[in-house]
């Protein structure tokens, strides 16, 4: 029976909440004859992290998040995690935002990213605390056709949420995305580009979920807009996947178990490529 360790960066913000849906998604997995062993750890330290098969970076505040992370001398290794080993890496709302490789509308000074995903988010998108809101989303993902997939809508929270407002053109190594998009704030990834795989390198963001565009809120700034209708709330490209809205905040724990599904392959295809 295969041991998946899933951790959950632990440094602020909507930890806990991940680790009760993780653990309800665990259950109902077991429920349908999954035969992996599941656990769920904090991580907080270079070493927790080295030990997770996946990594899931919770809601709450990117700043702040990136701060205690660069005290904790973990944006390397969260670096490294994503880009270079390529492990699964899911980020709701601020986790996104640090998934993102660039950003706008950052705090004064810009701010550290981890990265990973060709994206260009636009924090606060929606506006503030007091704007907001919850929706009913339709996750074309989740309508697998396995046990248990159904269309019903998620029910999305949203709180100070991002959206993608850009996919960009993909980090060849050649180009990087600053200097593409000078007006924006890019993490400064030390990562070697050229250790990715040329498969991993060549994997388009795909944009797994959109909004209808929000009409009633004031004050949304200009945006650039993707050919898709609507807000993009959930994008994924290769190992990370990243969502605009908080599902640990709901006791649904649909999403979570698609990701555990997507990192059981995962984990299955790299324990295989080692032996
Ligand atoms: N609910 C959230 O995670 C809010 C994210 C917040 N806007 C940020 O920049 O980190």
């Amino acid at each position: 029976m295969a041991q998946i360790n899933v951790g959950v960066l632990a440094l602020q913000g909507a930890f806990s909440e991940h680790i009760m849906l993780l653990r309800h998604a665990f259950a109902m997995l077991q429920a349908e004859r999954d035969d992996s062993s599941w656990i769920a750890t904090e991580v907080r330290t270079p070493e927790q992290l080295n030990a997770c098969d996946a990594l899931i970076i919770p809601g709450g505040e990117s700043t702040a998040i990136a701060l205690v992370a660069s005290r904790c001398e973990m944006l390397e290794p969260l670096r490294s995690f994503v880009k270079i080993e390529r492990r699964p890496t899911w980020g709701t709302c601020a986790g996104l935002i640090l998934l993102a490789e660039a950003a706008n509308r950052t705090k004064k000074g810009g701010q550290d990213l981890i990265g990973g995903i060709d994206v260009r988010v636009n924090r606060n998108y929606y506006g503030r605390q007091v704007e907001s809101f919850e929706a009913d989303i339709d996750l074309p993902f989740l309508k697998t056709g396995q046990p248990g997939s159904e269309t019903r809508p998620f029910r999305g929270v949203f709180i100070r949420a991002p959206v993608v407002e850009k996919i960009l053109p993909q980090v060849s190594g050649i180009q990087t995305a600053e200097q593409e998009h000078p007006e924006t704030i890019v993490a400064p990834s030390k990562a070697p580009r050229d250790s990715f795989s040329a498969s991993k390198l060549s994997a388009p963001v795909e944009v797994m979920a959109t909004l209808p565009g929000r009409t009633n809120v004031n004050d949304l700034p200009q945006r650039v807009k993707e050919e898709s209708d609507g807000d993009i709330i959930a994008v994924r490209q290769a190992n990370v996947f990243g969502t605009s809205f908080h599902p640990e905040l709901t006791v649904d724990p649909r999403i979570h178990i698609w990701w555990l599904r997507e990192v059981k392959d995962a984990v299955a295809e790299n324990r295989s490529h080692r032996i």
